[in-house]
Order: structure tokens, then C-alpha cells, then sequence
């Protein structure tokens, strides 16, 4: 029989939906298209399912543009979501959700600042509680790989660090087949990434836009410092490459236009410290098998059942339709 490759394509056939489930877990409106845009894009068009959660409706951001100055407060919340939904579109994503409902977990503020102890944001979460909602995605979607942030959530903002041990929460819990029941089945997810870039294509971005600063409109660059997840290139296990994809991901992130400016292949948020926009995305394998012993240049490399699913669906496409291939 023949092995699809993780595209779901038989070698020389027509192309069949990719069956591969992706489930995504972001604190803000605008972080899943910084972090995965090309990769969510990528595997969307591919026709897997791709689910996003976001944890808060990013309440406290700054708003860049001064027409939209009159957002800041209570009005941000509602209208960030509707920006996300734009940038859902642009990538071809169909299902994002809030964790717990809209609203039910607020902003928690850069870590230091007195928002940080509201008792409703989610820096102050029962991470148990708040794994819980995540349990009842997990078992909805079923997801074959999982991405959030690093412990340190990237950059040490309180709701990518809660974020990630909600997620990684949520992930054991899921699989556990005591833990409530209600919420269907166990499921154990195959892979888990965490998001990452390796620090020589940080230092090499950084070093081609300083060559152009004076030509961008952004007063000052930002460094290396100032992006999220940078490692030792040896902790990365899997990019993904989005080169395909990095118009679609340029318009979702011009979609959080509150947030983000963009001048590609550059963006600046609302500190308005240039960085590079990259159309490759980096992962490290925290959990499962990983799909050889070269850098992985597909998420759900190596997950065998998945192919088998591809492949069953591949033959029932192919009788249904009353030929065989
Ligand atoms: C990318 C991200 O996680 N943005 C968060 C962050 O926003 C930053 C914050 O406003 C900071 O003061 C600025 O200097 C920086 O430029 C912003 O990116 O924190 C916000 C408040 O918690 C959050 O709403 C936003 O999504
Ligand atoms: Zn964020």
C-alpha cells in the first residue's frame, strides 16, 4: 500500500484533503499570526484542520494607530477579537476560539505592572480550571500536534507563561481517563512543539535590517533580545517553511492593525522597534517521536496513524468515485 506523504498527496495523484489536526494555543489576538501564520496558512490551504485557542482578548494592548486611539479601554477587547477574526481569514482558518468563552479570562498586562493582580485575568488563573476548557477542545478536536510557547512564553509576558502551562495542563489531563469524563474521550496528543527561533537566523535578520533601518518607517530597531523563543540553533527540531505562505501571513498580522505595523519583510509592534517578519517558522519537539534525525520540515512527520488515515482516505475516495487508481 502506498505510504502518503504527510501532505496527504499520493505521489502523482490528485491532491486529498491532508487529514492531519493542528491545535494552536496563543495568550493574544496577533501572537498566532507572529508566531505560526505561515505554518497555519501552510497547513490550512492543505486542508488540514487547524484550531487556534486564545487565552485573553489582549484588553490591555497599546493601539499604534492614532485613529484608532479612541479603542484604548474598554472597547480593545471586543475589537481585537474582531481583528483576529480578519486575520483568520487572510489564513484560511476557520476555527478559532476563546479559552472558556469570550472575555472569560482578561489580559494580564506586561509582568510587574499592578494589572497583573486582577483576580480576573488570567495571570491569576487556576491553571486547573482554565486546563479544563482546554480538555473539552482537545477531546472535541482531537489534535495530532500541539504548539504554544516555551515556559518563559516566549518573551515573559504573564499570559504567554500561563498560556504555556495551561496548555501543557491540559495536554496530560486530556489523556488521563479519569479526568472528567463529561468531557469525552481521552486523547493523547503525538507531538507537542514549542515555538522557537534559532538565534543565527535572529542575528542574521537583524544584521540585513540594519542595512535598511533608515529606509523603514520605524524610528529604531529592535534586537535580538526582543524576539520570542530565540535558542541555540541545535534546540530547533523542526522548520517550517512559509515562504509560500508569507503574503497571507503579512496580511493576518496588518490585520491586528492595532497592534502591529507592517513593512514587509519588516513589522514593528506597538513600540514601534523594527524586526523581521520571518517566513520561516521554528519549533522544538518537546513531546512524541520525532520524524527522523534531521531537522523535521513538516509538524506531523512521523506520525504513522496519520498516514494511515490519509491513505484510508485516499482508497475511499478513489471507490467512491467508482474507479481505482
Ligand atoms: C506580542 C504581544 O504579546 N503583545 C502583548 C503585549 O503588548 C506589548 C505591550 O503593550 C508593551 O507595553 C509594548 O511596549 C509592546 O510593544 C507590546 O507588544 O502586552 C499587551 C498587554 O498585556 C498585550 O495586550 C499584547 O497583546
Ligand atoms: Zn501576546
Amino acid at each position: 500500500m502506498t505510504e502518503l506523504p504527510s501532505s496527504g498527496r499520493r505521489p502523482g495523484g490528485p491532491p486529498s484533503p491532508f487529514a492531519g489536526r493542528l491545535l494552536l494555543v496563543h495568550a493574544h489576538p496577533d501572537d498566532e499570526a507572529i508566531n505560526n501564520g505561515a505554518t497555519m496558512a501552510r497547513y490550512a490551504a492543505m486542508g488540514a484542520q487547524v484550531t487556534l485557542v486564545t487565552c485573553t482578548r489582549g484588553e490591555l494592548g497599546e493601539v499604534i494607530p492614532p485613529t484608532l486611539a479612541h479603542l484604548s479601554g474598554e472597547h480593545l477587547g471586543e475589537h481585537r477579537l474582531a481583528e483576529l477574526a480578519e486575520a483568520m481569514r487572510e489564513l484560511g482558518v476557520r476555527d478559532a476560539r476563546s479559552l472558556g468563552g469570550a472575555g472569560r479570562y482578561e489580559d494580564s498586562g506586561m509582568m510587574g505592572l499592578p494589572d497583573n493582580d486582577d483576580p480576573r485575568c488570567f495571570w491569576r488563573a487556576d491553571v486547573d480550571e482554565a486546563a479544563a476548557h482546554l480538555v473539552g477542545v482537545i477531546r472535541e478536536v482531537r489534535p495530532h500536534v500541539l504548539v504554544t510557547y516555551d515556559p518563559d512564553g516566549g518573551y515573559g509576558h504573564p499570559d504567554h507563561i500561563q498560556a504555556h502551562r495551561v496548555a501543557m495542563r491540559a495536554a496530560d489531563l486530556a489523556a488521563e481517563p479519569d479526568f472528567r469524563t463529561d468531557l469525552g474521550e481521552p486523547w493523547t496528543i503525538a507531538k507537542i512543539y514549542w515555538n522557537r527561533v534559532p538565534r543565527s537566523v535572529a542575528d542574521e535578520g537583524f544584521a540585513r535590517l540594519k542595512d535598511v533601518l533608515g529606509e523603514l518607517p520605524f524610528p529604531a530597531s529592535a534586537t535580538v533580545d526582543d524576539v520570542p523563543g530565540v535558542v541555540d540553533d541545535p534546540v530547533v527540531t523542526t522548520e517550517i517553511d512559509g515562504t509560500a505562505q508569507v503574503a497571507a501571513k503579512a496580511a493576518a498580522m496588518r490585520a491586528h492593525a492595532t497592534q502591529i505595523e507592517v513593512a514587509e519583510p519588516w513589522f514593528a509592534l506597538s513600540n514601534r522597534l523594527a524586526q523581521p517578519l520571518f517566513p520561516v517558522e521554528y519549533y522544538e519537539l518537546v513531546r512524541g517521536e520525532r520524524g527522523g534525525t534531521a531537522r523535521e520540515s513538516d509538524l506531523f512527520a512521523g506520525i504513522t496513524e496519520l498516514f494511515a488515515e490519509s491513505t484510508f482516505a485516499q482508497i475511499t475516495e478513489a471507490t467512491t468515485e467508482g474507479g481505482t487508481r
